[in-house]
């Protein structure tokens, strides 16, 4: 099954593998822009066969970067070297998505940072500023953009960065969202929700969102509030949901092979909605149990693909598949 196609609203993938989103902190001038450094780094994946690749979280505002070098979509500019990017690895046969992202109170960029509510992370990190009515309408707005931009860039896939302890993530948990209005106690999915209402508004292809489907926290979410979070984000429209976990508050995470499957699996079965599995995953008998067992419906690979940009070459020899080798490298496959 890992190298079955698999299609989305109008957009098929050559298979099931899906470069996971990792920041590169690559940007020269600090003013978000393409690099050279992305143009190699994404396009080597697409010469190895990855189906899908996600572009790291890129900022939808400048106060909104989780480092001064991350990539940028706050600003029309943007746009050119995006396209350069989504042109490159779509001719090397793969599609491109791209993470929409906001840090919230985990942004380290100068100035201002903002979160629903006045709480740092940690003792090393800034205490956020709580956000106004009009800055979340902002950031609202934001997300917007970036998506309008997005789809004038080439992508084929959006992905919503809510995981991780960033903005959107900080909303939903309510070890960080202490608000009183209607952003905040039983409305805290509202934020998300207007989210990918206007991020609809201006983009009808694949839409994904990454969750943290457990806070790792006595008093924070489990998989059993997101399973109802993803219900709400299929009403809406999301065609998948990319299942990690954690990062909201400073805990610690006993990682081993496949540690976030079962989240991917609860949320499939009981929302009854497509999900990503990610998380130390590495070989290909491991990605196809996944899969053949209806744990997922893609495999999100991270790390294995930083050491190996030909990973999907090793799984396919291992899984005994012969997989089509771009045509100059046919001699050396
Ligand atoms: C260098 C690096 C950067 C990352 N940046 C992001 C990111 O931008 N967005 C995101 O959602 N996850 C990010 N992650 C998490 C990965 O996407 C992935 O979920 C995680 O590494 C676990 O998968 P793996 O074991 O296959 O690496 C990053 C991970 C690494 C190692």
């Amino acid at each position: 099954m890992l190298f079955s196609p698999y299609t989305i609203r109008d957009v098929t993938f050559k298979n099931r593998i899906v470069m996971s989103p990792m920041c590169m902190y690559a940007c020269d001038r600090e003013d978000g822009t393409v690099h050279n450094w992305h143009l190699v780094h994404y396009a080597t994946r697409a010469v190895g066969q990855v189906g899908l690749i996600i572009v790291e979280a890129t900022a939808v505002t400048p106060q909104g970067r989780i480092s001064a070098r991350d990539l940028g979509i706050w600003d029309d500019n943007h746009i050119d070297g995006l396209r350069t990017l989504t042109t490159l690895v779509h001719e090397q046969g793969a599609n491109i998505g791209i993470q929409l992202a906001h840090a919230g109170r985990k942004a380290t960029v100068s100035g201002e940072i903002i979160a629903p509510s006045p709480i740092p992370f940690d003792e090393t990190m800034r205490t956020p500023k709580e956000m106004t009515k009009a800055d979340i309408e902002e950031t609202i707005h934001a997300f917007q953009q970036g998506a309008r931009r997005a789809k004038e860039a080439g992508f084929d896939v959006i992905e919503i960065h809510a995981a991780h302890g960033y903005l959107i993530n900080e909303f939903l948990s309510p070890l960080t969202n202490k608000r009183t209005d209607e952003y905040g106690g039983e409305n805290r999915y509202r934020f998300l929700s207007e989210i990918i209402e206007a991020v609809k508004e201006v983009w009808n292809g694949p839409l994904f969102v990454r969750i943290s489907a457990h806070d790792y926290h006595p008093d924070g979410l489990t998989v059993k509030d997101y399973v109802e979070y993803a219900k709400q984000m299929k009403a809406q429209g999301v065609d998948l949901i990319d299942v990690s976990s954690g990062a909201v508050v400073p805990a610690k995470i006993d990682a081993y092979p496949g540690y976030q499957v079962p989240f991917a699996e609860t949320i499939r079965r009981e929302a009854n909605v497509p999900t990503g599995a990610v998380g130390l995953i590495t070989s290909g008998l491991q990605a196809e149990e996944i899969l053949r067992n209806g744990r997922a419906d893609l495999i999100f690979i991270g790390r294995e693909l930083l050491r190996n940009p030909y990973w999907p070459k090793t799984a396919s020899s291992e899984l005994g598949i012969s997989l089509e080798a771009p045509k100059p490298y046919v001699r050396g496959w």
